[in-house]
């Protein structure tokens, strides 16, 4: 494969890689970290400078320098792109063949093709994620499974829309070195599949969509709309064609709304409320403060706790005054094809979810499964009918202070052995199998993906940082949770037999203490983890 000058690839190339890798390709994706590599290191940087602030006993609060931005009730975002109208239901998963085919066969309108919290961004995880959407818009994908089920996709005008989510700004990708240095992981995967698809997308009426996730603030949201004009630029796409929704999944960026669609709003298709890095993002930012931003045990934490409420509320009236859909989370609970009663709590916890979700106002939302699919589409229909969304819902009764989505505190629940046991087995089961190349799984029927997992780790490493006692009186130490993973992989080992050492447990206890317990806080366990990735 003839290169791209001062392009250099480290990792392996397999079969068909040369397609996806292309001199033409690396030199686009080159120009582009070459422009903006600086410029994400910045903003890098200034997150933690805000951070050290709010360490300090600072505080968050709508930006005074942006007010006109928000007070101008004139501007709008763009008028929804073709394939993005109705997005009443969107499914999200990885990009392997199998799940590639299954997605956009969901009857899902949307299919978000993960390259972030579902995904382990293992090198082939992302060239053959890459491979894998180019083959279904050329429609060359298939897939045949070990038992011989065959898998093909169905007629096109019955395929879910496709929205690409790249990786985060914080993530590299090691793999691909520009003059030398690593690029930026969100330039990958967004460059490859632009430069690859996106005619492909226009060619059949549609075009290339982002969701953008983990952004924490307005000026970031700016890099990825500089992004995009010399991305189209280069490639001579009409500026405007590029279409992005922004997860709202950090504290900061709730404080930021109406300032990230202001940026990207010839390119946005709107807000998501991304809960579960939502709920990881507030208690990363304060975990150092004490009593006053300690939230109960994970599973105890609902959408209606008054913080959670504040935000998802916020996000729609934001969205609604400036024309931009609001497109609600993912309810954790997985339907099991095998056991019933898993299938209906999983249902009735869905529909619940959704249900609140139409309510308020949002115009679609997501679902981790395609047994999923029809549930939310059932909700939504009932409150959308025949139109594709409801952005004309203004909720103007709609009013949230800083100390509203501050009031972290006031959410119902307590902190319990039961609750700091399943921090430490899921945090490990997901570790083991997110290093084994698997980002997305099921465990004690709940979907758990990176966002669940960092929420998991981070607030063991607040409860022993604040001197947390459990409901019982015991108080959260560093060797009570020595000893619970300890008793917790006793019981994984047990579970999974002879399997148990085909897994990576040992590397995943070794990560899971370091992102844990260490007094440094890792900002991020999956930077950690990408290192000991090959
Ligand atoms: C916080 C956030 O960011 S949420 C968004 C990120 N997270 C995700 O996207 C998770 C998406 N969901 C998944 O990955 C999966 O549903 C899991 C891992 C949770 C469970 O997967 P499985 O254990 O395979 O579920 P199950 O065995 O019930 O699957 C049944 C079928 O549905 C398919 N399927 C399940 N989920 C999906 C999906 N999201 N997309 C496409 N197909 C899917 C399976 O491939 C399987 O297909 P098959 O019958 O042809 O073999
Ligand atoms: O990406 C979604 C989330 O909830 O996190
Ligand atoms: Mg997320």
């Amino acid at each position: 494969m003839a290169g791209a000058e001062g392009v250099e690839v480290t990792g392996p190339l397999h079969d068909r890689y040369d397609e996806v890798l292309t001199p033409g390709a690396l030199s686009f994706l080159a120009s582009l970290q070459r422009e903006f590599g600086a410029r994400r290191k910045e903003l890098l940087a200034q997150r933690g400078v805000r951070e050290s602030r709010l360490t300090a006993g600072g505080t968050l609060d709508f930006l005074s320098e942006t007010a006109d931005v928000r007070n101008d009730t004139a501007w709008r975002v763009a008028e929804p792109a073709p394939g993005l109208e109705d997005r009443r239901v969107e499914i999200t998963g990885p990009t392997d063949r199998k799940m590639t085919i299954n997605a956009l066969n969901s009857g899902a309108k949307v299919w978000l093709a993960d390259f972030e919290d579902a995904n382990t961004p293992l090198w082939e995880n992302m060239v053959e994620g890459q491979l894998s959407l180019r083959d279904a818009l050329d429609r060359t994908i298939d897939f045949t499974s070990p038992e011989g089920k065959g898998y093909a996709l169905k007629p096109d005008d019955e395929l879910a829309t496709i929205v690409v989510r790249p990786r985060g700004w914080h993530l590299d990708e090691k793999h691909v070195l520009v003059d030398g240095e690593r690029m930026s992981g969100s330039l990958f995967d967004f460059g490859l599949y632009l430069f690859h698809c996106a005619r492909r997308q226009l060619d059949k009426g549609k075009g290339p969509y982002y969701y953008l996730p983990k952004i924490e603030s307005h000026l970031e949201a700016r890099l990825w709309n500089d992004v995009f004009n010399l991305a189209q630029d280069a490639l001579e796409i009409p500026r405007g064609t590029i279409r992005a929704t922004v997860l709202i999944e950090t504290i900061p960026a709730a404080f930021e709304m109406d300032e990230i669609l202001y940026e990207l709003r010839d390119h946005s298709a709107g807000l998501n409320a991304g809960r579960w890095d939502y709920l990881f993002s507030v208690i990363k930012k304060f975990r150092s403060r004490g009593a006053d931003f300690l939230l109960p045990e994970r599973n105890a934490i609902t959408m209606t706790a008054p913080f959670m409420r504040a935000y998802t509320e916020l996000l729609v009236r934001t969205c609604h005054k400036r024309g931009a859909h609001a497109i609600g989370g993912m309810a954790a609970f997985i339907p099991s094809r095998r056991d019933e009663e898993v299938n209906r709590v999983a249902f009735e916890k869905v529909r619940g979810d959704k249900a609140r979700e139409s309510g308020d106002g949002f115009d679609g939302s997501w679902v981790a499964h395609p047994d999923l699919v029809p549930i939310c589409r059932e909700i939504f229909d009932g409150v959308l009918g025949d139109r594709p969304n409801q952005r004309d819902r203004l909720r103007e009764e709609v009013k949230v202070s800083a100390a509203d989505l501050l009031a972290v505190d006031q959410t119902p629940g307590e902190i319990t052995e039961t609750g700091l046991r399943n921090n430490v087995d899921v945090g490990l089961q997901y570790i083991a199998s997110w290093l084994g190349g698997n980002g997305a799984v099921g465990i004690h029927n709940l979907m758990e993906d990176a966002a669940t997992a960092e929420i998991s780790r981070s607030q063991i490493w607040q409860w022993i940082h604040n001197d947390v006692t459990l409901a019982d009186g015991t108080r959260v130490t560093e060797k009570l949770v020595e000893q619970i993973i300890d008793e917790e992989l006793g019981k994984i080992r047990e579970s999974l037999g002879d399997r148990f050492d085909e897994q990576r447990f040992a590397q995943a206890v070794s990560l899971f203490k370091e992102v844990a317990l260490a007094d440094d806080y890792a900002e991020f366990l999956t930077v950690p983890a990408y290192e000991r990735m090959p």
